[in-house]
């Protein structure tokens, strides 16, 4: 059976042998082959689901590494800011851990699904009159006032290690780095993340290649793209609406050595992907996990990237957090006695 991840991949992340990992058996994800995608694009398509994990977000890969190092670095508390996945996890792993959990999020801005998770697992939710970039900044004064708290956003290292996890096992199930890699981008951790992943790869021989990095912004909160941080970032997309990426200079860093891109997906095109991927694919993800697909076919409309090359998107989370975005209403009632030729005619 999976072990989880730092039992998975422990010889390559730098934790004492000793240590006991923090885990929710989280990792192991599924690589899904995107058939209408591939037809689509020309290219061989694939879906890393992470909205299979634990908490239905890659945050879990990074969270059992942090909170792990928190466990056993004597913290007694963590705390992170969050745009509602981070916070979801960190909640999680924290219970786990035996620690006590903060999470700052932004006012009115985060989805329903990440705050109920954040609630149940029992975190102290503190909403801020502010954006994420707000509250990541506080976040950092507070942790550096009262170092016995453990900062989980992904400017801990310990959050990197984590999530670079997942380039190994799409190399691993691929048997090569694909040529492209295709994720949407916010504070900008795991862009870094999947980067340090196929390069460690790659400089010790396991694979030949390293995939070009193409990172998906909304147009609305697109920094990375515009060449300078956005102070009010907007997107329906609101796990990307980050105007100010921690990470920025490791993330260009991935853009320049990768011979990637970043680009920027509208609204429209974020939520036309997120119908096409559930419609056609059957895997449901939430809005900001469908900027990957989105700036995937604009690419390959643009000649970004050329027919026959093999693309992973990484759809970083689960569907069901963010029902808003799925349900207009609830369908009209029927009477009890259905019409079986009605109904077959709705089928057709
Ligand atoms: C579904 C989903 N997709 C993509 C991203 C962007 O990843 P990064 O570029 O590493 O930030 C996030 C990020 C969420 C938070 O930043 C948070 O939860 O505070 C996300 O939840």
């Amino acid at each position: 059976p999976w072990p989880g991840l730092i039992d998975a991949y422990r010889d390559r992340l730098p934790i004492p042998a000793d240590w006991k990992a923090v885990t929710l058996f989280e990792g192991g994800t599924p690589l899904v082959p995107a058939h209408h995608l591939s037809e689509l694009t020309g290219c061989e398509v694939y879906l890393k689901v992470e909205g299979a994990n634990p908490t239905g977000s890659f945050k879990d890969r990074g969270m059992t590494m942090a909170m792990t190092d928190a466990k056993y670095g004597g913290k007694t508390a963590v705390l992170c800011a969050s745009t509602g996945n981070t916070s979801a996890s960190a909640a999680a792993y924290a219970t786990r851990a035996g620690l006590h959990c903060a999470v700052l999020i932004p006012s009115g801005k985060i989805a329903m699904g990440k705050l109920a998770q954040a609630v149940m697992l029992g975190a102290k939710i503190i909403q801020v009159a502010g954006n994420f970039d707000d509250c990541l900044e506080l976040a950092r004064k507070v942790t550096s006032e009262f170092p016995e708290v453990g900062l989980v956003n992904s400017v801990n290292p310990a959050r990197i290690e984590g999530q670079k996890t997942a380039a190994f096992e799409i190399a691993d199930a691929l048997g090569k780095a694909p040529d492209v890699h295709v994720l949407p981008v916010g504070n900008a951790g795991n862009i870094t993340a999947y980067w340090k992943g196929y390069s460690e790869y790659y400089a010790d021989g396991t694979t030949t290649s390293r995939p070009r990095m193409l990172g998906v912004q909304a147009a609305g909160a697109a920094p990375l793209v515009h060449g300078a941080p956005v102070s009010n970032p907007e997107t329906v997309a609101t796990a990307i609406r980050i105007g100010a990426p921690a990470s920025w200079n490791q993330a260009v860093a991935a853009k320049e050595e990768s011979g990637g891109a970043f680009r920027a997906a509208t609204d429209e095109e974020i939520l036309a992907a997120y119908r096409l991927v559930a419609a056609k694919e059957g895997v449901f993800v939430e809005p900001a996990s469908a900027a990957s697909v989105a700036g995937l076919l604009a690419a390959r409309a643009e000649g970004w990237l050329d027919a026959g090359l093999t693309v992973v998107c990484t759809v970083t989370g689960n569907g069901l957090k963010d029902p808003d975005n799925a349900l207009k209403g609830m369908p009209e009632v029927k009477p009890i006695a259905v019409d079986p030729v009605a109904v077959a005619h709705e089928l057709e």
